[in-house]
C-alpha cells in the first residue's frame, strides 16, 4: 500500500508519526523544514518533493503591502476549496489581514473551516492567530439588489419606462437586460463592494469560485453588463437627438422626459469597470487554476487557461492537486494510478497553455481537510 498520510486531528492539533507503512498525525510537532519532515521521516521522499518545495513562489505572493486578489477556480472537485481555504489562512498567518470569499453557490467554505461561514456576510474565522474573514455570498441577496436597484421592477419595459424610453424597449430586443437583472451571476456585487473603502485595510483577498463555467461566466459578466449599459445609453442619446431634431423641424415638443439614464444604471456601470479593472490588473490580481492529474481535469484546466487568456486575466501557477505519494511498497493500483499521474504530468508539460505556468504539486492526504490545523498543514505543503 504507498505510504500515505493520514491525518487524525487530536483536539486541535495534528503531528505526524509513522504507522507501518502509512504515515499518520496526531499532533502538529512536526516541523516542515525545506521540505524534510523532522521527527518521524517519510523515508522514501520529503514531502516536499511532491509539492514541489518553493514552485509556488509564496514568497512573491506574501511580499508586498499592496493589496492583491488570488481567485482559485477549476473543475469541481479538484480542491479549489481546499487550496483557496489553506492559502488564506497561510496569508493571514503571515500578517496580511485576509478575506476569503466563496463565490460557488454550492458553499464548502464553512465545511472546509469546519466552521459556520453562512448568511452572505462577513465572519471571522476562529483558531487563526491574525485577520481571516469568510464570505459565503449568497445570490438570492444578491439579485434583489439588482432587482431593487433597476427601479425595482424586473421588466426590462418597465425600466425603460422609467427611463422615458418606454417605447423604444422594442430596439433593445437582442439586449438580454431582464437576463443580466435576473441571473446576476453571483458574487459581482460582493467583489464591488469588498473594493469599497471599508475594507481597504484587508491586503489579501482570496476567491474561492465556482467550477470553470460559472467562475468564466462571472468574469466576462462586467463585460456584458457594460455593452447592456452602454446600448441604452446609446439608445438615450439618438432618442434625445431625434426628438430635438424632431422640435426644431414641427416646432412640437415631443413627449420625451429629458432625463439622463437612470442613476441606478450609472453605478451598475461603475461598479462593473470596477470589478473588470480588478479582474484585469496583472499586478494586484492572479488566477490559480486548480486541477487533479487526470486527462479530463487537465483538458478542462486547458481550455479554462484559453479562455481567461482571452478574458486578459493574468494566470501564473496551476495546481495539480492529490497527486499520489512516492512509495517503495505499491501495490498494483497505487502503481498503475502512479504511471498514470505521471503519463498526465508529461501532458502538462506539452500542453500549449499549460506548460508555461508554475506547477505546483500537491500530494493526496488519505484524510479530508478540514478545519485550521489540517489547512495549516496543507498551506505549508503548497504555499512554499
Ligand atoms: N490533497 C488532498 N488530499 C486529500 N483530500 C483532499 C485533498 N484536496 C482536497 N481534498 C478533499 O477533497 C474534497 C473536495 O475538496 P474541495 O471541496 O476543496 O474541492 P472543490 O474543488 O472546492 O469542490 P467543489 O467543486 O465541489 O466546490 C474534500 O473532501 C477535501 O477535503
Amino acid at each position: 500500500m504507498a505510504a500515505s498520510l493520514l491525518l487524525n486531528r487530536v483536539s486541535r492539533s495534528v503531528s505526524l508519526h509513522r504507522v507501518g507503512p502509512a504515515l499518520s498525525f496526531s499532533s502538529l510537532d512536526a516541523q516542515i523544514h525545506g521540505g524534510r519532515l523532522s521527527g518521524t521521516l517519510f523515508p522514501e521522499r520529503s514531502l516536499a518533493t511532491l509539492a514541489e518545495g518553493g514552485a509556488s513562489r509564496f514568497d512573491e505572493m506574501v511580499s508586498a503591502n499592496q493589496r492583491k486578489y488570488y481567485l482559485l477556480g477549476g473543475k469541481g472537485g479538484v480542491g479549489k476549496t481546499s487550496c483557496a481555504a489553506s492559502l488564506a489562512v497561510k496569508f493571514a498567518s503571515h500578517g496580511h489581514p485576509t478575506i476569503v470569499v466563496s463565490t460557488d453557490p454550492a458553499h464548502s467554505l464553512s465545511d472546509s473551516f469546519s466552521q459556520d461561514l453562512s448568511g452572505g456576510v462577513l465572519k471571522p474565522v476562529q483558531g487563526v492567530d491574525s485577520t481571516l474573514l469568510a464570505l459565503e455570498i449568497t445570490p438570492e441577496r444578491m439579485k434583489e439588489e439588482i432587482k431593487s436597484q433597476a427601479g425595482g421592477d424586473k421588466s426590462v419595459k418597465n425600466m425603460m419606462d422609467s427611463m422615458g424610453l418606454g417605447m423604444f424597449a422594442g430596439e433593445l430586443g437582442d439586449l438580454n437586460l431582464e437576463d443580466m437583472l435576473n441571473a446576476a451571476s453571483p458574487g459581482i456585487d460582493e467583489i464591488a463592494a469588498i473594493s469599497k473603502a471599508q475594507y481597504s485595510r484587508f491586503t489579501r483577498i482570496v476567491f474561492d469560485t465556482a467550477p470553470t463555467g460559472h467562475t468564466l461566466r462571472l468574469l466576462s459578466l462586467p463585460d456584458f453588463y457594460d455593452s447592456s449599459i452602454s446600448k441604452i445609453t446609446k439608445l438615450k442619446k439618438k432618442v434625445t437627438a431625434a426628438a430635438s431634431a424632431f422640435t426644431s423641424v414641427f416646432g412640437k415638443k415631443k413627449e420625451i422626459q429629458e432625463q439622463g439614464p437612470s442613476n441606478e444604471l450609472d453605478q451598475l456601470k461603475e461598479r462593473m469597470e470596477k470589478v473588470r479593472n480588478v479582474f484585469r490588473d496583472v499586478d494586484t490580481t492572479e488566477f490559480v487554476i486548480v486541477t487533479i492529474p487526470t486527462v479530463m481535469a487537465i483538458n478542462e484546466s486547458s481550455r479554462l487557461h484559453a479562455s481567461l487568456r482571452k478574458e486578459n486575466v493574468p494566470v501564473q501557477r496551476l495546481i495539480v492537486n492529490q497527486l499520489l505519494p512516492d512509495s517503495q511498497s505499491d501495490c498494483k493500483f497505487c502503481s498503475v494510478r502512479r504511471k498514470e499521474q505521471t503519463r498526465v504530468l508529461g501532458l502538462i508539460q506539452k500542453d500549449t497553455e499549460l506548460s508555461g505556468l508554475k506547477l505546483i504539486q500537491s500530494p493526496l492526504l488519505d484524510a479530508e481537510i478540514r478545519g485550521v490545523p489540517a489547512l495549516k498543514f496543507m498551506g505549508d505543503l503548497i504555499w512554499k
